[in-house]
């Protein structure tokens, strides 16, 4: 089951505040997906997502069809008494996953054909049998197995009629998908992918004919894929907004904090991306006024939260309150330091727990300036204020 209701729209640009009703609960849009690949958003408590606001995590497919297999995610009913996570969860079709084995994997009309990478059994994918994957697991929302069209192989840029052939065939899968989902009576709300390419007109066929299948939602795919960062914009600039403005639209893969307020105004709603995890793992820190690198000397003694103005447990410890507002629980950037150089594992659970944070704050924002019809000025102080440096 899916509802959305578009609650708010902007004037100046494609904007829009929407609310989208599924099994396990609402969601507010436009809305930020923190990734959780193998059952687990890495290194963070279930309640603690709830507490930063996640109101829709993201499992994916074919990691969880290799590991734990679809016998134990059947005996738990699925995802969600899995990894004990009891709001709503969206899941890829394992299509990109498989894309990625490179070599290992032969792609034919049918499905694909490959080795799994965890003790080399000869494995198939298709359609029918991604649906019954994500069948077994529950997810709210479920997305077609398409073919995530490459930007480039080997040095090789796809050419227009190679994007077309892929983009035809993800059309033709779309329809396998749809069908499969509905012989398993799916309760659940399957999603549509545009793909194309690099190319608007190719974007524009996938999108029409994926509309004509009506779908209750739809995602662009083939962005993030490696793209000069010009296409993926020149994409996002042309697609999401040609969508049904009745559904919700999601833009796969993506992005830096200024790719989610971007893609907002471009008029998308769901967001996923490993960022704000995997860039925590490594020091990389999101704040309003820049990135930070926690490894860097000059962060010896400061003794300053990662962002004066973030509310977040690592920024304001368990009272909240933000360095800029007098608050002085939170972990100093000396301390995160510190917790680097010693290769000690709370330093990459507080900098995920703030990246987070930090991400799903914004959208929060986004929500709020869009509600007071402040979108756009809030699009300018934001990029100002990220450009300021720290
Ligand atoms: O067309 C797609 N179809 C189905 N799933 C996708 C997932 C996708 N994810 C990205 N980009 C994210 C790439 N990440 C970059 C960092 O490392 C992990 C992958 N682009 C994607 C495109 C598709
Ligand atoms: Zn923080």
């Amino acid at each position: 089951m899916l509802q959305f209701d578009l609650l708010a729209t902007d004037a100046s640009s494609h904007a829009r505040r929407g609310q989208l009703t599924l099994n396990h609960g609402v969601v507010q849009t436009p809305i930020f997906m923190p990734v959780g690949t193998y059952g687990t958003v890495k290194g963070v408590m279930p309640r603690s997502l709830e507490e930063m606001g996640a109101q829709i995590i993201l499992g994916n497919t074919f990691h969880l069809w290799m590991r734990p297999g679809l016998d134990v995610m059947a005996s738990f009913g699925g995802l969600h008494a899995f990894e004990q996570w009891h709001k709503p969860i969206l899941t890829d079709s394992g299509g990109f996953q498989v894309w990625s084995l490179g070599d290992m994997r032969k792609i034919t009309e049918e499905g694909v054909h490959f080795a799994s990478p965890v003790n080399g059994d000869k494995l198939f994918m298709s359609p029918e049998v991604s649906m019954q994957i994500q069948t077994a697991l529950n997810s709210d929302i479920v997305m077609q197995l398409d073919e995530c069209t490459p930007y480039e192989t080997k040095g090789h840029i796809t050419t227009e009629d190679e994007a077309r052939r892929s983009m035809e065939m993800s059309i033709r899968w779309a329809k396998r998908s749809q069908n499969e989902f509905a012989r398993l009576n799916n309760p659940n709300a399957l999603f549509g992918i545009v793909q194309g390419g690099m190319f608007e007109h190719l974007r524009q066929e996938s999108l029409e004919q994926l509309v004509a299948l009506d779908f209750p939602g739809y995602a662009v795919g083939g962005v993030s894929v490696g793209e000069p960062k010009e296409d993926m914009r020149r994409i996002m600039a042309h697609t999401p907004h040609r969508l049904p403005a009745h559904k919700p639209r999601y833009l796969m893969g993506v992005g830096t904090p200024e790719d989610l307020v971007e893609g907002v105004a471009s008029g998308v709603d769901m967001f996923d991306c490993v960022m704000p995890t995997r860039n925590a793992r490594n020091g990389t820190v999101f704040t309003r006024y820049g990135d930070l690198k926690v490894r860097n000397a000059r962060h010896k003694q400061d003794h300053q939260p990662l962002d004066t103005s973030c509310s977040c447990h690592a920024c304001a410890g368990v009272s909240g309150i933000s360095w800029d507002k007098g608050g002085r629980a939170g972990f100093s950037r000396a301390y995160l330091h510190h917790l680097d150089r010693c290769g000690e594992m709370l330093g990459p659970m507080l900098t995920t727990i703030h990246n987070l944070h930090y991400y799903l704050n914004l959208m929060q924002e986004v929500r709020d300036a869009l509600e007071h019809n402040r979108f756009s000025a809030f699009r300018q102080q934001f990029a100002t204020d990220r450009s300021r440096g720290i």
